[in-house]
């Protein structure tokens, strides 16, 4: 029997390709039981009674926008976010972090702080997120199982740390290897293709040789190979403590390459002092960066040049780094990717290379393409989500700029990319009505 067909009939707006968006003033996607794309159609070039559906649902002027995706964010940090951020990232970290981190040993206090911070999420638009946990073994599990319920797509990673956090924070290696192993066994027993065990290192001066070694097995044990995330050259006085720590590497990234940590499915905030050779490694790794640019600019940590390392052929997402970014909005993110790219073209970028003067800023197309299909790449999530392509997944965001309680005033002569870029720039939760994952509705307002 062929499957139902739900069509969803609204203004289509997605990202085809790298600053080419596709505008449909009368678009119509349809999506079977299973929340896979089947048609994407323009109604203005074919009539609506000759396309198949079982079930129409009407959002007339309202925009339909793919979810975001946001490749780095720490869920136990939503306990503090918009606190300390006159800190830059070390003292930050001890000071507010770690000592934040460590009541999440208190598994009820984990399951009402991470409930509510997927939620908002959510909320937000962001129906892929990766997320770091903490230590914890159960309280990651909790969020893990948090994640599905909401019926968010998640990565999730235990955090590893066996070396230079506080007393409480800090795992003996074994400890860590077993942990991390029962984390992505309970994860891949739920057999939720939605949630995705993720190999978590917190940084370098947090892991010893022995502890990146062994996360490295656990990854490359599967094929693919597990994801990894972490953190690199996020802050000059971080990097001078790697050098200390790791003299015999030529840089940071060199650290993770040599314990087996790089590999096509390993993504990277930050990466704002990579220099050339560093990001040519990130390159012939599949090694992705996540540009968290909030997060730099809340810790004073940099300026990452984005076109730069799209240019040399680098996967780049975007992140909130919720709670070095005070944000969990991905809109955010796409308004300060924009900010920080003009600066780079004002000459301020992190690069040490003259080209930074001549680049210029992103647009708000290529921005926005960063935080669906870009942070998809960066996922290898490019065949399931970040576009409205057919045969990918529904991941789908419903936008009114005329609810009750909007920021945004549109006017009856506004085009749809006039009103998209409203959206982009002025708007926020209140404009999300509806927000889909796999075809299923997760939110509503
Ligand atoms: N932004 C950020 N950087 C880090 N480096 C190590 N841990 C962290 C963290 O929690 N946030
Ligand atoms: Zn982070």
């Amino acid at each position: 029997m062929a499957s139902v067909i739900t069509a969803y009939k609204g203004v289509v707006i997605h990202s085809l390709r790298f600053g080419v968006l596709e505008v449909l003033e009368s678009g119509l996607i349809g999506a079977n039981a299973q929340g896979k794309i089947v048609y994407v159609h323009d109604l203005n070039k074919v009539p609506l009674a000759s396309v198949q559906y079982d079930r129409l649902v009407d959002h007339g002027r309202k925009l339909l926008l793919p979810g975001f995706v946001d490749g780095h964010a720490h869920a136990p940090q939503y306990s503090f976010l918009g606190v300390g951020m006159h800190l830059p990232l070390l003292e930050w970290l001890n000071t507010y972090t770690f000592p934040h981190e460590a009541k999440f040993a208190d598994l009820s206090y984990a399951k009402s702080m991470y409930t509510k911070a997927v939620k908002r999420h959510v909320a937000n638009g962001t129906t892929t997120c990766s997320y770091f946990a903490t230590v914890h073994l159960e309280a990651s599990k909790a969020l893990a199982d948090i994640i599905q319920d909401v019926g968010q797509r998640g990565y999730v990673g235990k955090v590893n740390m066996d070396r230079n956090a506080t007393p409480e924070l800090t795992e003996t290696t074994e400890e860590s290897l077993a942990n991390t192993q029962a984390f992505v066994d309970y994860v891949l027993a739920k057999k939720d293709d939605l949630v995705t065990p993720v190999i978590t290192p917190r940084f370098v001066p947090s892991t010893t040789s022995t502890l990146m070694h062994g996360l490295a097995k656990i990854s490359r044990k599967h094929s693919p190979p597990l994801p990894v995330q972490s953190h690199l050259s996020e802050n000059k006085n971080e990097i001078a403590w790697v050098k200390e720590l790791h003299p015999d590497c030529a840089n940071y990234a060199q650290v993770y390459h040599k314990h087996g940590l790089l590999h096509e499915r390993s993504y990277m905030a930050h990466c704002i002092w990579c220099g050339g050779d560093e990001r040519a490694l990130l390159q012939s790794t599949g090694t992705a960066m996540i540009h968290c640019p909030n997060s730099n600019f809340s810790l004073t940590s940099g300026v990452l040049n984005v076109r730069r390392s799209l240019r040399e052929g680098i996967k780049v997402g975007l992140g909130t780094d919720v709670s070095a970014g005070y944000t969990t909005s991905m809109l955010d993110a796409v308004r300060n990717t924009v900010v920080a790219s003009k600066l780079v073209a004002m000459g301020h970028g992190s690069g040490k290379e003259p080209a930074d003067a001549d680049e210029a800023p992103l647009s708000y197309a290529e921005a926005f393409h960063l935080a669906t299909v870009g942070g998809a790449e960066a996922l290898s999530l490019e065949d399931k989500v970040g576009n409205f392509v057919p045969g990918k997944e529904l991941d789908m965001l419903v936008v009114d700029l005329t609810a009750d309680d909007s920021p945004v005033d549109e006017y009856e002569h506004d085009d749809a990319l006039h009103r998209f870029q409203k959206f982009l720039f002025v708007g926020d939760d209140r404009n999300i009505t509806d927000v889909y994952v796999r075809g299923r509705q997760v939110h509503h307002r």
